[in-house]
């Protein structure tokens, strides 16, 4: 038997096509135009790649997006008023630093100073407390797309062990906070977990949040375990030859053992191909959800998540 491979680009394409007639019924309707700027600090590619695709799929969606790119020697206080702007600018209706910052900018700072209402990472102390008491909060984009995806795959999580690899504010600590909240067992593993395949091997949810390459081997896995692998790492692929510069070309590879997994897991996200996407997707949904809420106005059930 060989594992269901969860398909996140598929289920992101329709959720964005959803998405999309919404903002065009806003637009019939009279109500205006969500808005989502996103501000890049410096030139690390791979920021750049993630917010060429994030600008991307805003616009292909109807929202207006604004794009703000700052030269990594930018000061904090230019930064800070920089977001200023952005909160009292009725055009904008979502904001997103793209993390990493620069090691000079202090980024809770940064984040603390996105207006709550505006802040569609959900990075804010204000959001992160809301969520941990269970009040209405933006949910981080990665977290909310792995549920997305576990709620398609198995329906109801009431009572299910989900061991989350990896607690980190944007991935990890979230999503243990989520599907506590949809009455999940939650065990949670980070760098000075003794057995972290002991927590794994207890569990009907895997969620591999570490930047790990493989570091989730199969025989951690309990057989028919679902498996989500969040991480994104860049590893060398000598089978895929030479680059133009000489060093082997590289490939994405998630932070589970893919290939081995396939043969115990009852199914699995694919990376590239799997919460990637449905992260953009839930930026665009967030950004619907605070365009509404800026309105005055319930968020359309199609997109209840
Ligand atoms: N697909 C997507 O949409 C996204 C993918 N990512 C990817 O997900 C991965 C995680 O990202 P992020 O949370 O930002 O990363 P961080 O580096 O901020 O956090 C990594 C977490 O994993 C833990 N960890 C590290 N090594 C181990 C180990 N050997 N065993 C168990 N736990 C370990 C760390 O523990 P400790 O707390 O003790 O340091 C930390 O909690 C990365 O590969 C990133 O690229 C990130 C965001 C979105
Ligand atoms: N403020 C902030 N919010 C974030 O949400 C945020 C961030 N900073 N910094 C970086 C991480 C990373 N992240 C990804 C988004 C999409 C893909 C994605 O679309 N991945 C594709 C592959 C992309 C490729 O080919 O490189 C896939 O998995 O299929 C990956 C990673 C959001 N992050
Ligand atoms: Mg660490």
């Amino acid at each position: 038997m060989t594992a269901r491979i969860i398909d996140g680009r598929e289920r992101a394409h329709r959720l964005r096509a959803k998405i999309k007639d919404t903002v065009s019924s806003f637009k019939q309707d009279g109500l205006g135009t969500p808005g989502l700027a996103v501000v890049l600090v410096g030139s690390d590619p791979a920021s750049e790649v993630y917010v060429r695709s994030k600008l991307r799929a805003t616009e292909e969606a109807g929202i207006q997006s604004f794009s703000h790119h700052f030269e990594d020697t930018v000061t904090q206080a230019d930064l800070l008023a920089f977001v200023e702007r952005l909160n009292t600018d009725p055009a904008v209706h979502g904001i997103l630093v793209q993390l990493p910052l620069p090691a000079h900018i202090d980024k809770l700072a940064v984040i603390n100073a996105i207006a709550p209402d505006k802040d569609v990472d959900g990075f804010h102390l204000e959001n992160v407390g809301r969520l941990a008491t269970g009040q209405p909060s933006f949910i981080p984009c990665t977290p909310l797309g792995c549920l997305m995806l576990l709620r398609e795959e198995l329906g109801d999580l009431r009572g299910r062990v989900a061991t989350i690899v990896g607690c980190s504010n944007i991935v990890g600590h979230p999503m243990a906070e989520l599907l506590l909240k949809n009455e999940c067992t939650v065990l949670i593993a980070h760098e000075y977990t003794r057995d972290t395949g002991a927590l794994v091997r207890q569990a009907d949810i895997v969620v591999a949040a570490a930047g790990v390459p493989g570091l989730i081997k199969a025989d951690w896995l309990k057989p028919g375990a679902c498996v989500i692998d969040v991480g994104i790492n860049r590893v060398a692929a000598p089978e895929k030859g030479l680059a133009d510069d000489g060093a082997p070309k590289t490939k994405l590879v998630g932070d589970v053992d893919f290939a081995a997994a396939l043969a115990v897991a009852d199914a699995i996200t694919p990376v590239p191909g799997g919460v990637g996407p449905m992260t953009i997707a839930c930026l665009l949904l967030n950004t619907v959800d605070a365009f509404c809420t800026q309105a005055g106005r319930a968020k359309p059930a199609c997109l209840a998540a």
